[in-house]
């Protein structure tokens, strides 16, 4: 199978190379050209622009920064919208809005193509270890035809109906993600602050009720202080300023998530946007130093 890969970020790169690895024939673009030398070196093709992508390929993924970038790889001159017709796939992998996804979808469709958004829950590692969990929607066509690619992209995949549903409950979950890192940042911070062990925290919350994955993987770094990006604090920040809108319009009221947005913006308003998302503890620990 021949598929195009729109986007070489940190989750982007992981993913195509395991298409590669797995046998299928990869055509990439990225926007720093650069980015595609390593997967090139690898055997995969070389696209000069999305449509040139889309007009090689039968199936295109794109694993994009956000709503805007995904809307512009799309519309913008040379974008995907260029060469999409019938016979032609487009997969949105990025975590959008739902209303983002629709727009994309409509203009897809009206060209006679097809379309489904995938995003993904799991970041860098899941990414390069091919164990994502994928939330599909859209065209079910399209999610039998690229089903092959999802098994060795992710460990698990749903299939969540129409057109927009991918996004919704992509939202969903990171906005619990955030408020948790949140919760686990402050009690970091106050257990410095208390005189206490950090490190006895942290074995302690691994023993009890509220032991999970992410306390286990980031609390080690982040009292270190090491915040290597996997998943980049402003697109966590996106990603919790996306679920509020969705909260807005549907009148669910999400006070926790509210403030973890706002811990988020000061995160990105002190230079952290580009540091993992754990680095929002650094805004805990800034705001109860002593003045
Ligand atoms: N990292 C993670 O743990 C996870 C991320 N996600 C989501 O996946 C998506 C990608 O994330 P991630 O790989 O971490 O992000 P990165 O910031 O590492 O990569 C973003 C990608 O978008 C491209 N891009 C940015 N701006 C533009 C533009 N104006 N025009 C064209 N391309 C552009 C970048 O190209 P360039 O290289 O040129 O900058 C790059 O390929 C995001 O939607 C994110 O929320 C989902 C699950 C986990
Ligand atoms: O969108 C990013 C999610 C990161 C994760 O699931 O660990």
């Amino acid at each position: 199978m021949e598929i195009g890969f729109l986007g070489l970020g940190i989750m982007g790169v992981g993913m195509a190379r395991n298409l590669i690895k797995h046998g299928f024939k990869v055509m990439v673009w990225n926007r720093t050209i650069s980015k595609c030398d390593l997967l090139v070196e690898e055997g995969a093709l070389l696209g000069k622009s999305p449509a040139e992508v889309v007009k090689k390929c039968s199936i295109t993924i794109a694993m994009l920064a956000d709503p805007a970038v995904a809307l512009s790889v799309v519309f913008d001159e040379d974008g995907v919208l260029k060469s999409i017709g019938p016979g032609k796939s487009y997969v949105d992998m990025s975590t959008v809005d739902p209303n983002t996804s629709c727009t994309i979808h409509k203009a897809i469709t009206e060209k006679g193509g097809h379309f489904l958004e995938a995003p993904v829950s799991g970041s860098k590692k899941p990414a390069e270890d091919g164990t994502l969990i994928i939330l599909a929607a859209g065209d079910q066509s399209v999610y039998a035809e690229v089903l092959p690619a999802f098994e060795v992209m992710g460990k698990r995949s749903f299939y969540l109906g129409e057109v927009g549903n991918g996004a919704k409950m992509k939202l969903v979950v990171n906005m619990i993600m955030g408020s948790m890192m949140n919760a686990f940042s402050e009690g970091l911070a106050l257990t410095d602050k208390s005189g206490l062990s950090q490190q006895t925290l942290l074995d302690v919350l691994d023993l009890g009720a509220i032991a999970n994955p992410m306390f286990k993987l980031k609390g080690p770094s982040m009292i270190k202080g090491q915040f290597n990006p996997a998943f980049p604090l402003k697109h966590q920040q996106k990603d919790m300023r996306l679920a509020l809108a969705l909260g807005d319009e549907l009148s669910v009221s999400m006070p926790v998530a509210a403030a973890s947005n706002e811990a988020f913006k000061k995160g990105r308003s002190m230079g952290l946007g580009d540091l993992d998302f754990s680095a929002v503890y650094k805004v805990m620990m800034d705001q109860s130093s002593p003045s």
